[in-house]
């Protein structure tokens, strides 16, 4: 299982090891310099003389950026590292200096009190710097500035322009390997002033160049805030990120966690600590999902197994009758039974002969899957509502079925799995309406807020599929792959989770994510790397489980 920890649980975990005069910084810095050297290794550069640019942010990470760059200067790379700040780690500045790192500085000082003015000298110096490339003086500049740092304040005291950027910017066209060290989980709104402009400058140059460079963010890609899933502004995109002591939420959630390329992660010394402290995004692997699948066993019979009731299709989509049986089928329970209308009766069993068209006992149920928004309830999906042993998949139109009180679904083990439209739709009838783009840029905040309102998990579909429940703690699973963007795949995926539940008394939130993965890995083994139908999704199931349980 990979998990991701607050901001404020990292820095419970550091502080004490700071104290103790743990150089965690050092370590930091090393990891990443050596993630950066065996990416650049992989690619084929040569390393002496190959160029560095660190971007450095006036905190903490700035000093991982700093001391990153005196050992890549110490391996034979030629490094600048770009201040973005007047005041950075000065520790990690002088361990630059030493090691020969060209230092370039892009904020003008503030004006000196009167009466005696002395000229504002640090961009002049900046551009002499970068051309002459004496690191020491400018550096010096960067150092003796008297000014407090520009973020404490405020916007308007970052006072580059784009003028004092282009040295940056040359830097930057000319190196192979770019070291983001601007901000970490420090970050606080989108990034502002000159760090915002230099991230904006750098993400286009990127996109122009004939070869990209390797760009290596610093725990975190700037511009992300660490808790959450959204993107709030500018930010750099990484090739890959070297993450200190766990992963933080934006690492896993999306859409932010498609800005951090690789993600590794770097314990400082600190995992057990870490392990101590709560997780609040979790992703299943496979051995999590192996561990909690249910097998059957000598004894087990089919009703042991689990029955799963099907309120699904109608006369105007009844395919979905017949993918969610497929899911579910290929899934493995006890049995079957498809409780819909008889026209999609007759298909489901015309292609599955084993599901049971009879009513009767089933410990999950799954509704909703290819009925229109507005429909009334069907009398076997009310019964299972009204059921507190029975187990919930709330699909589609089954949204509009759910009890308006939260506390009524409390206890109760129910699903929702709603795509972004579905959801938005939710909130708005929960009297929350928010566009589904809104949802699309936040997903795990909105399923949070959704699962709060209900009183169920919410299983949100999407590139990366996020399960939140209603204590606050999100799954966040990326097994999937873009083929499985076609009509009726998430019918397979509510008859995968419905067996799920029917087979397991595992809590609800586990089972959905585990389904979630089931369902992405069986698009990509169906896939191949080319189209499919829902139908070969659920074809694919067994031999996704087979792969997962051979673990
Ligand atoms: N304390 C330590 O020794 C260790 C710290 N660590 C590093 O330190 C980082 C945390 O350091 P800090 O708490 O100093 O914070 P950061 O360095 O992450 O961020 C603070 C900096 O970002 C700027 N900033 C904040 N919001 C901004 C915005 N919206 N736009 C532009 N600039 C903005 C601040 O002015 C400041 O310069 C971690 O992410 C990690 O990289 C690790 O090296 C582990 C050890
Ligand atoms: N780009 C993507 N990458 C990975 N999985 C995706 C992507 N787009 C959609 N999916 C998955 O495909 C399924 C689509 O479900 P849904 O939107 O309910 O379609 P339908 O209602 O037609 O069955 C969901 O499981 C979703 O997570
Ligand atoms: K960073």
């Amino acid at each position: 299982m990979r998990l991701a920890y607050r901001a404020e649980s990292i820095r419970a975990v550091e502080a004490p090891a700071l104290a103790a005069g743990e150089p965690l910084m050092e370590r930091a810095a090393y990891a990443v310099a050596s993630a950066a050297v065996a990416e650049a290794r992989r690619r084929g550069l040569a390393l002496v003389g190959a160029r560095a640019l660190v971007l450095v942010g006036g905190g903490n990470n700035g000093g991982d950026g700093l001391f990153a760059a005196a050992y890549l200067a110490r391996r034979g790379l030629l490094v600048t590292a770009a201040l973005l700040r007047e005041r950075v780690h000065p520790e990690g500045l002088a361990a630059a200096r030493r090691a020969g790192v060209r230092l370039l500085p892009t904020t003008t000082p503030p004006p000196p009190p009167p009466p005696a003015p002395t000229p504002d000298r640090a961009a002049g110096r900046a551009d002499a710097e970068a051309s002459s490339g004496h690191s020491a003086e400018s550096a010096e500049s960067a150092d003796s500035a008297q000014g407090v740092d520009s973020a404490d304040r405020g916007e308007s005291a970052d006072r580059a322009d784009r003028a004092e950027l282009a040295p940056v910017l040359a830097a930057a066209e000319a190196a192979e390997i770019w070291v983001d060290a601007i901000a970490g989980i420090g970050l606080t709104g989108g990034l502002r002033g000159v760090s915002g402009e230099v991230a904006r400058a750098l993400n286009e140059r990127r996109e122009r160049s004939a070869v990209a460079p390797l760009v290596v963010a610093v725990d975190l890609p700037s511009g992300l805030e660490a808790d959450g899933g959204a993107v709030p502004g500018e930010v750099l995109r990484a090739d890959i990120t070297v993450t200190m002591i766990g992963l933080k939420p934006a690492l896993l959630l999306p859409p932010a966690a498609a800005e951090a390329g690789d993600v590794q992660v770097v314990d400082l010394g600190l995992a057990e600590a870490v392990a101590a402290r709560p997780a609040v995004v979790r992703r299943l692997l496979d051995a999590d999902v192996a561990d909690l699948w249910p097998v059957p066993g000598p004894a087990d019979h089919k009703y042991t197994r689990g029955v799963l009731g099907l309120v699904a299709g109608s006369d105007a989509y009844p395919g979905a009758a017949v993918l969610s049986s497929s899911g579910a089928l290929r899934t493995g329970c006890g049995m079957v039974r498809y409780l819909g209308p008889a026209g999609a009766a007759r298909m489901v069993l015309a292609r599955h002969p084993e599901v049971v068209t009879a009513p009767g006992r089933v410990q999950a149920m799954v509704m909703g899957s290819g009925i229109a928004a507005g429909e009334p309830v069907p009398e076997a999906a009310a019964q299972a509502i009204a059921d507190p042993g029975v187990a919930l998949v709330v699909d589609a139109g089954g949204l509009d079925w759910l009890p308006a009180d939260p506390t009524a679904l409390a206890r109760r083990r129910v699903v929702l799995t709603p795509h972004a439209g579905e959801l938005a739709r939710l909130l708005d009838g929960r009297g929350e309406p928010v566009e589904r783009a809104a949802i699309e840029a936040d997903p795990g905040r909105w399923a949070q807020r959704a699962a709060e309102l209900t009183g169920a998990v919410v299983l949100l579909k999407g590139p990366v599929t996020v399960v939140a429940g209603p204590e606050g703690a999100w799954y966040s699973q990326a097994d999937g792959t873009g083929w499985l963007a076609t009509a009726g795949s998430g019918d397979v995926l509510a008859g995968i989770v419905g067996a799920l539940l029917a087979g397991s008394d595992g809590p609800p939130a586990v089972l959905a994510a585990a389904g979630a993965l089931v369902h992405g890995r069986a698009g990509v083994l169906a896939a191949h790397g080319a189209p499919i139908t829902a139908s070969d999704v659920a074809a694919s199931v067994p031999e996704a489980i087979r792969g997962i349980l051979a673990h």
